[in-house]
């Protein structure tokens, strides 16, 4: 089963002259793709480029070789997608609301009771299947898009932030449910949550301020960070001040300070510890050694 997205050269500019893509090449293969970036970065923007929503300025979209912009039903017939905006109707069951979709999208009535089972039982809706949407959680919701997304088996799944709004807990589900999404296929998840996909990509692209940072495996964004993350404990009057100057991934409270970790192109100070860094760290040291976060 092939599935190779191809963008090369894409710019896009809002009218009003705001330049929120530019020379976006992206080439992508079957697993999942971590679109990272922070608010603002792009995201969406591409994302409704591939769903094939809107169109680029310049550059082309390739599926499988076929360009999108102009044919984008070859596109369309492959794809599941789960906008950032998704929106449910409130009265109708999960069932029949999948089952609204799929008439939507032509599905043989056969094909899609069959489907509707299996997406159902795949994001872990089954008994609530005949419960009214209205009073599903935002996680719930959140899987009812994802089953909506997965109902044609799509070769091509593009879901934005998904995790936006969710408690711990339904955020942790939603994890675990994209990492068994995986297979033959080709999904692309946006999100400025590093947690959101650290165990579940198998590749990463990173965009900020319109521009594409860094595609590659986690592994070489780590190797990029080395030698640049550092435990530092300072004391909780100097806190602000260390956030101020210097970028902070995380910080703990101990008995004998803050434990901050932070990102630096040299030790913050004589007493930080050099440490390896994480995903998170990474994914901090590349926007802010390119002056972009
Ligand atoms: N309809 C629009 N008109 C003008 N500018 C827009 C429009 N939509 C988005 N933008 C701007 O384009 C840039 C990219 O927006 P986009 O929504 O693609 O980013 P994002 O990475 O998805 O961020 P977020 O997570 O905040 O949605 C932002 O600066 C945004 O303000």
């Amino acid at each position: 089963m092939q599935c190779q997205l191809d963008v090369d050269g894409v710019d896009y500019t809002y009218r009003g002259g705001h330049e929120a893509l530019a020379g976006i090449d992206l080439h992508l293969g079957p697993g999942i793709v971590g679109l990272l970036g922070p608010n603002g970065a792009g995201k969406s923007t591409l994302m409704r480029i591939l769903a094939t929503l809107a169109k680029p300025a310049t550059g082309s979209v390739r599926w499988n070789g076929t360009d999108i912009v102009r044919a984008p039903d070859v596109l369309r017939a492959a794809l599941g997608y789960l906008p950032q905006d998704f929106g449910v109707y409130q009265a109708l069951s999960a069932r029949e609301f999948l089952a609204y979709l799929a008439a939507v999208k032509g599905m043989s009535a056969q094909r899609a009771r069959e489907r509707i089972e299996v997406c159902l039982a795949e994001v872990g809706l089954a008994d609530a299947a005949d419960r009214r949407l209205g009073g599903f959680s935002g996680g719930m919701r959140q899987r009812v898009g994802i089953a909506q997304a997965l109902l044609d088996d799509p070769r091509l799944l593009i879901v934005d932030e998904p995790t936006v709004g969710l408690d711990p807990e339904e955020r942790l589900r939603f994890r675990h449910l994209i990492t068994a999404l995986a297979g033959e296929r080709l999904v692309i998840l946006s999100t400025h949550i590093v947690s959101d996909i650290e165990a579940s990509a198998t590749s990463l692209a990173v965009l900020a301020r319109g521009r594409l940072r860094f595609q590659g495996d986690p592994e070489a964004l780590i190797a990029q960070a080395q030698g640049h993350a550092w435990d530092w404990t300072v004391p909780a009057s100097a806190l602000a001040e260390a956030r101020a100057r210097h970028a902070v991934t995380s910080s703990l409270r101990r008995p004998d300070g803050i434990r901050l970790r932070v990102v630096a192109a040299a030790a913050p100070s004589a007493d930080a510890v050099a440490v390896t860094p994480s995903l998170e760290d990474a994914y901090l040291w590349l926007l802010e050694s390119q002056g972009a976060r």
